[in-house]
């Protein structure tokens, strides 16, 4: 609704208004100077008429008055009278006649008066002419000239700005009226008509067509503005509607993503600490648990070492035959490239491929389907944590096994002697503490062997110390075989010394084993310059513990049995070498 607060004018009527009053003023200034332009022609006419009177009629009054002639006098008077612009002429003659022509005129004096001199006496007058214009006369003259030319302006004025108006009416003041009813019912939310005028077809355009032009313009804008609208209402609406349906199914994907990172987070839990024996079936069923995830019909880790082939560890279902499982084309493909795929890859015709290095061996995992089948992007993302935690756990076993192995390695070389590969003291000790807590409790026998290499210092100084070595490696080699037997050990305690341990053997089976060892050694026939024998040859105490001394303490029972098998040892130097000497042997020398 458009509320009015100023007084309405049209603009048709404002024109003409304006119009009319110009000309007005036109009219006026123009009859102004129009009536001074005629009036000023008047005055001249009458100044005209004035020196014709002066020049054609005064000398002829002079003559008439000068011989009397009264007729004469007249007729000069009434001819002056005659000019329409004369309203009365007189002559007023010195001898007091007097001739005049023409209404009196009262009360004015003459417009003009000429005197009429003597014809004889310069300076003398005869009389005097007298003349009084018609004043009426001018003016209807004046207004002669104008009145028509007045009118006729103020007439053209007229229809010119009727003509004005009209135009102006008919051109501008109906449309733009039509323009304002229609730009009033335009409405954003309907489809509105086309605005049209309803004016002449003309060949030319004028402001009124661009104004509709520009109000079509804007009621397309409105329209499309409309419709757009319209249409990001109902797509919003639609969305909305969709909204809880996606929250729903948002809310479903994370709930079911959160259950398989908790079943993985348990599983990896579950594989971390699996003991090696127990990996591969831990294994097979993980696999078979994420298998399940997308329905997979196989599941299956290869391993690449650097050089070698690929094959496949650990298959789910289990395979018989690894170089087919679970599809030897994936096995086959020569180019390598780590990373993840879906799909028909070079790796696998159908499924999901993750591949991986572990430890700078090649891992590929693959997730098998025997027909090819879209994976939805929650499918991918499931499989895919899988593949990163089976990875990891399997870079977490291989760490552990690296690690294992080298703690085998270092406790294997803490107890091992590096020349001859035997145990060393340490170990030696251990075992013996084991087999003596055993031997406590079961009361068996145990035996120990003290070994010496006879003359050595000799043969190191004839053959050198790398040949000393070698020696003694060779005579490891016989403790070792000579003592295979299960908790048989053979130890070198230090130099050229050796100790065996024997659980379980009696004083006399120790001894038969000392003897074995010492022909064993006798028999290798090591040359020796420097030697009684011949040959090197090694000097054995043997000292036996019968498990009798439950309550003493372990320390002081070995250092015992040790303290007497070294006794034997040197008592077997003493008596010349080469030979086995028990603990029996001790008393008898006591005695
Ligand atoms: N080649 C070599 N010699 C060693 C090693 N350990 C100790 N020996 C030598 O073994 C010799 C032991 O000499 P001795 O203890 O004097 O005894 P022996 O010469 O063997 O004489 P008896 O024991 O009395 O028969 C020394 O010369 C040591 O240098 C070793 O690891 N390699």
């Amino acid at each position: 609704m458009r509320v009015v607060t100023r007084p309405f004018h049209s603009i048709a009527r404002t024109v003409l208004r304006n119009v009319i009053v110009a000309a007005a003023v036109l009219a006026l200034v123009i009859g102004a100077a129009h009536s001074w332009y005629t009036y000023q022609k008047e005055q001249q006419r009458v100044e005209a008429l004035t020196s014709t009177f002066a020049l054609g009629h005064v000398p002829l009054l002079m003559v008439g008055i000068w011989d009397l002639e009264a007729n004469a006098l007249q007729r000069q008077v009434d001819l002056m009278a005659a000019y329409p612009e004369i309203a009365e002429a007189r002559v007023q003659a010195a001898t007091g006649m007097a001739f005049s022509a023409g209404p009196e005129v009262a009360n004015r004096r003459p417009d003009v008066r000429l005197p009429i001199p003597h014809p004889t006496e310069p300076g003398e007058v005869l009389g005097e002419l007298q003349v009084w214009y018609d004043n009426d006369y001018i003016r209807r003259e004046i207004v002669s000239a104008i009145v028509p030319g007045f009118i006729e302006f103020v007439l053209f004025a007229l229809v010119v700005s009727f003509i004005t108006y009209r135009i102006i009416f008919a051109g501008l003041n109906r449309p733009l009226r039509a323009i304002d009813d229609y730009s009033r019912q335009l409405t954003p939310g309907r489809r509105n008509p086309p605005l049209e005028l309803g004016r002449r077809q003309r060949h030319w355009e004028d402001e009124i067509d661009l104004m509709v032009d520009g109000f079509n313009t804007l009621r397309d804008g409105i329209a499309r503005f409309s419709e757009e609208r319209d249409q990001a209402v109902k797509t919003l609406s639609r969305e909305r509607d969709m909204l809880d349906e996606r929250v729903r199914e948002r809310t479903q994907e994370m709930r079911q993503i959160n259950e398989v990172l908790e079943s993985l987070s348990r599983l990896s839990v579950s594989l971390i600490d699996v003991p090696y024996e127990s990996q591969h079936s831990a294994m097979v069923d993980a696999l078979a648990r994420c298998g399940k995830l997308i329905e997979a019909s196989a599941v299956g880790i290869a391993v690449c070492h650097e050089a070698g082939d690929w094959e496949w560890r650990y298959c789910w279902p289990v395979s018989t035959d690894t170089r087919a499982f679970p599809d030897s084309r994936v096995l086959h493909n020569l180019s390598w490239a780590q990373g993840w795929y879906v799909g028909d890859t070079p790796w696998s015709p159908h499924g999901l491929v993750c591949t991986r290095v572990v430890d700078s061996e090649r891992y590929l995992l693959t997730f098998h389907e025997p027909k090819a089948r879209t994976y939805t992007p929650l499918e991918e993302r499931l499989v895919r944590m899988a593949a990163e935690v089976l990875f990891k756990v399997i870079e977490r076993w291989e760490n552990q096994h690296e690690l294992e192995n080298s703690r085998r390695e270092l406790y294997r070389l803490s107890r091992t002697d590096p020349l001859t590969g035997l145990a060393n003291r340490r170990y030696f000790n251990e075992v013996r503490d084991t087999e003596g807590r055993r031997i406590q409790r079961t009361g068996e026998p145990l035996s120990v062997l003290m070994i010496d290499v006879d003359f050595f210092k000799a043969y190191n100084d004839q053959y050198g110390h790398s040949k000393g070595d070698r020696c003694l490696v060779r005579l490891a080699e016989v403790f070792r075989q000579q003592c295979a037997r299960a908790g048989e050990l053979s130890a070198r305690l230090g130099g050229e010394e050796f100790a065996i341990l024997l659980p379980g053997h009696d004083e006399a089976e120790a001894l038969e084993m000392a003897e074995r060892v010492r022909s064993a050694v006798y028999d290798l026939a090591v040359p020796h310059e420097h030697s009684p024998m011949d040959w090197v040859t090694v000097s054995i105490g043997c000292a036996t513990w019968f498990g009798d001394r439950g309550a003493e303490p372990l320390d002081a029972v070995f250092d015992h049995l040790m303290r007497n098998a070294d006794r034997c040892l040197y008592k077997a130097k003493a008596l010349g070498r080469n030979r086995v000497v028990g603990e029996a042997s001790l008393s008898t020398a006591n005695e």
